[in-house]
């Protein structure tokens, strides 16, 4: 194989329906080469921003636009890499990109449809169908799942280790042989004899990274993965073992690099990565640097574990993706501005200050700067001129000529209203005690709805659990792959799930042990949590496809008996023939039309049949996949659950003990759910660490502290508190508190109205 460039792709994430769009425009030239152009508005270190543009043009391979789909990605990208694999040479795919970019996606793909998966899935896939077709070789297939967390390795994959954290899992050490070759100290390279056990290790693997990751330590975001498959061939009776590796690399967030501001455990997890990745890229760096003979792969984990895969003949690919929203464009407009804010504050600190007179066009500048500033009646608004000692001077004498005109009489009339007094109405009062009354009665009518809504919920609880329950029994892998088994009879490999069920058992198992109260609020967490839906859709899929796959394996039987009905008829037909033979033996040779019509018509169902067994392999598989998809929503719900309920529990005591704040949010958390928002999408509070929902956690929490803004700060007594009649439930508690809260301030109002 020729050497190797690394080859690098860029992938643009679709945009969501709310989200503001970048401006960005991809061009491919005449040599087949794409660019990417980026354009960041122009940011003066003043805070103006103008109508220049600046844009930044990369080059790629290839840039795969938003509407581009998993199976375009993999063909594109991972194939010709699984192909050399196969061939013999190793190969890395990395994805790069900032949080939230779509690596887990590109790489692992989304949790949602079968279409969704992504590098990994279709790579397994497309090996273990090369490997069946291959009978020059034997084959050997082993995976391993190496996680990178701020320097340390932890194998995803053992699984005699029940995770509950990072730490829980076998730490994976470097030791180098005397001829410099690496090893990786407890990482398990697990084998796998076909494409449904290799799924299930990166199933494994996937569930043990989410199970040990917390809201503290959101090690996915945070932490490198690398999944390998490692192939090893022989030609049959030889000696000779072949060995190739295939590294899939879902990187950490790439933004941490030059995040500031940030301390303790985040800014030690910003270090590992900042330097994680840049050793990786002085890695990238030197070896597509032609005749450089040293490479420094030996300053970070990541680049030796992947040492004997990148560069030389190996092929190696780094997809970059990209979030084109406007938000991070503005952040990268706001960072700009840091760096100028910074290069001022150097400029004071080192005393460099510039001699030349301010241009024309500088002054015209801050005049029209200090206009605004003074016409702006925001208290907060500053008025930026940088660290150049001349403007901060111009600034000065302006306000002071300004002042001074302000003192002479009769001289007022363009003068801004620099104090920035306000306006006092009288009216104002009244108003606000109309408002609070309004927000009163609304807040009755509120109570009123979400008691309501709380009867009902809790009477529909019970029942919802044990749906619950039934939809983890309807579905099991046990049923579908004994259904399976049935349908598939001599051919069709049968459902072996073991890897996957040895864990199972304990994760979503230990709901049985809840009190009757948490098993409600897991009911109505689960129900509103955003994974439901996709659990309740992959639900109904599985059952379409259930019912595909069970009326085609009669088909396939079917068609099997009719084949082997004909072949009988032919054997009847021998038999007459032998027969007839005895009495004119001249008739044996000669060619038989029914016979031969019976051939013709084997033949024809042999095609179906064949079509139809495909068909039905591709259900098996994507049967298995949504399977893997549901128990990884449902476990996430779980984990979810828990983490929201012990923050409560936690609350709750904390309340127990400290007298009450009615504003403060510590006090009154926000519960799982928004249950007044009938005419909004029901809403659900999930922890930090669940991306898929942060729109939802945002709304709960703007509605939250509508809540606590509508009302200002005021104590009650505990045993107030003691006096109000609560619910038990935390969202129509919080109701009634703020209701409390609204009467008391009215009260408070007319009672400093009165004096
Ligand atoms: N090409 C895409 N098409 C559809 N959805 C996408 C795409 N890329 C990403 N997403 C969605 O965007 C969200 C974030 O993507 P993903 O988790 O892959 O980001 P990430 O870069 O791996 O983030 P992190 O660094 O936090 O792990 C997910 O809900 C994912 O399903």
């Amino acid at each position: 194989m020729v050497k190797q460039t690394i080859q690098i792709f860029a992938r643009v994430k679709p945009l969501g329906r709310r989200q503001p769009p970048g401006i960005y425009s991809v061009d491919e030239d005449d040599t087949s080469t794409f660019s990417l152009e980026i354009i960041v508005p122009h940011d003066l270190a003043d805070g103006f921003v103008n109508n220049k543009r600046e844009s930044y043009k990369f080059k790629f391979q290839k840039v795969f636009d938003q509407e581009s789909k998993q199976d375009e990605i993999f063909e594109a990208i991972a194939k010709p890499v699984a192909e050399c694999a196969l061939g013999g040479y190793n190969g890395t795919i990395f994805a790069y990109g900032q949080t939230g970019s779509g690596k887990t996606f590109t790489i692992t793909g989304g949790a949602e449809r079968y279409s969704d998966r992504g590098i990994i899935p279709r790579t397994l896939s497309y090996i273990f169908h090369q490997l069946q077709k291959d009978s020059s070789m034997v084959y050997t297939i082993h995976i391993s799942y190496l996680e990178i967390y701020n320097e340390c390795g932890y194998d995803l994959l053992d699984p005699r280790h029940e995770a509950s954290k990072l730490e829980d899992l076998p730490r994976v050490t470097i030791m180098e042989d005397p001829d410099q070759n690496i090893h990786l100290k407890h990482l398990s390279l697990q084998q796998a004899t076909n494409e449904e056990e290799a799924l299930n290790l990166l199933f494994l693997g996937d569930t043990n990274r989410m199970i040990a990751e917390t809201p503290m330590n959101q090690a996915s975001t945070r932490s490198h993965c690398i999944f390998t498959i490692h192939i090893s061939s022989k030609e049959p009776g030889s000696a000779t073992i072949r060995r190739s590796k295939l590294h899939l690399v879902d990187l950490a967030g790439s933004e941490r690099v030059g995040k500031t501001g940030v301390g303790g455990q985040l800014l030690t997890e910003a270090k590992y990565i900042n330097l994680s990745l840049h050793y990786l890229e002085q890695v990238i760096i030197a070896l597509s640097e032609k005749n450089r003979s040293h490479i420094p792969y030996r300053n970070s984990m990541m680049t030796s574990v992947l040492r004997d895969s990148l560069g030389g003949n190996c092929m190696t690919i780094m997809i970059a993706t990209l979030s084109i929203e406007k938000r991070n464009i503005d952040m990268i407009v706001r960072l700009k501005k840091e760096i100028q804010e910074l290069k001022n504050e150097l400029t004071l600190v080192t005393g460099e200050q510039r001699a030349e007179e301010l241009t024309e066009e500088e002054l015209l500048q801050i005049d029209e700067q200090i206009q605004s500033f003074l016409e702006d009646t925001e208290p907060e608004t500053i008025l930026e001129v940088g660290a150049d000692m001349r403007k901060i001077k111009y600034c000065f004498s302006y306000l002071k000529r300004l002042i001074n005109e302000v003192k002479l009489p009769n001289n007022h009339h363009h003068v801004p209203n620099i104090l920035g007094e306000k306006n006092v109405n009288n009216s104002n009062g009244d108003e606000e005690v109309k408002k609070l009354r309004d927000l009163l009665q609304q807040r009755d009518n509120e109570i009123n709805i979400l008691v309501n809504m709380l009867k009902r919920e809790k009477k529909k609880a019970q029942d919802a659990f044990l749906q619950f329950s039934a939809l983890s029994k309807d579905i099991s892998p046990s049923e579908s792959s004994s259904l399976l088994k049935n349908m598939e009879s001599e051919q069709m490999a049968s459902v072996t799930l073991e890897t996957k069920s040895a864990f199972l058992p304990r994760r979503t198992g230990g709901r049985g042990e809840m009190s009757l109260g948490c098993q409600e609020a897991f009911e109505i967490f689960r129900r509103d949590h955003a994974d439901s839906i996709t659990i309740d859709d992959n639900k109904q899929l599985l059952k379409v496809r259930f019912a595909e796959a069970k009326s085609l394996g009669e088909k396939v039987n079917e068609i099997r008996n009719k084949i082997n009905h004909l072949k009988e008829e032919i054997i009847q037909r021998h038999m007459q023939k032998a027969a007839q033979a005895v009495v004119s033996p001249r008739e044996m040779n000669e060619p038989d039309p029914v016979e031969e019509a019976l051939r013709a018509q084997i033949e024809k169902e042999k095609i179906s049949y064949k079509t139809m067994f495909t068909r039905l392999k591709g259900l098996k598989i994507e049967i298995e996949h949504l399977q893997l998809l549901m128990e990884k929503s449902k476990l996430k719900l779980q984990k979810d659950f828990e983490v929201w309920w012990s923050a409560n529990a936690i609350d709750v005591q904390n309340q127990e003990e400290k007298p009450v704040l009615l504003n403060s949010t510590s006090v009154l958390k926000s519960p799982p759910l928004v249950l007044g928002a009938q005419t909004d999408p029901p809403a659900i509070r999930v922890p930090n660490n669940s991306r898929a929902s942060s729109d939802k956690e945002s709304s709960v929490r703007s509605n939250t502290s509508r809540l606590n803004n509508s009302v200002s700060t005021s104590r009650i007594s505990p045993s107030s508190i003691s006096s109000i009649p609560f619910t038990g439930d935390s969202q129509t508690d919080a109701d009634i508190l703020a209701f409390v809260r609204a009467r008391q301030n009215l009260l408070l109002k007319k009672e400093s109205r009165n004096k």
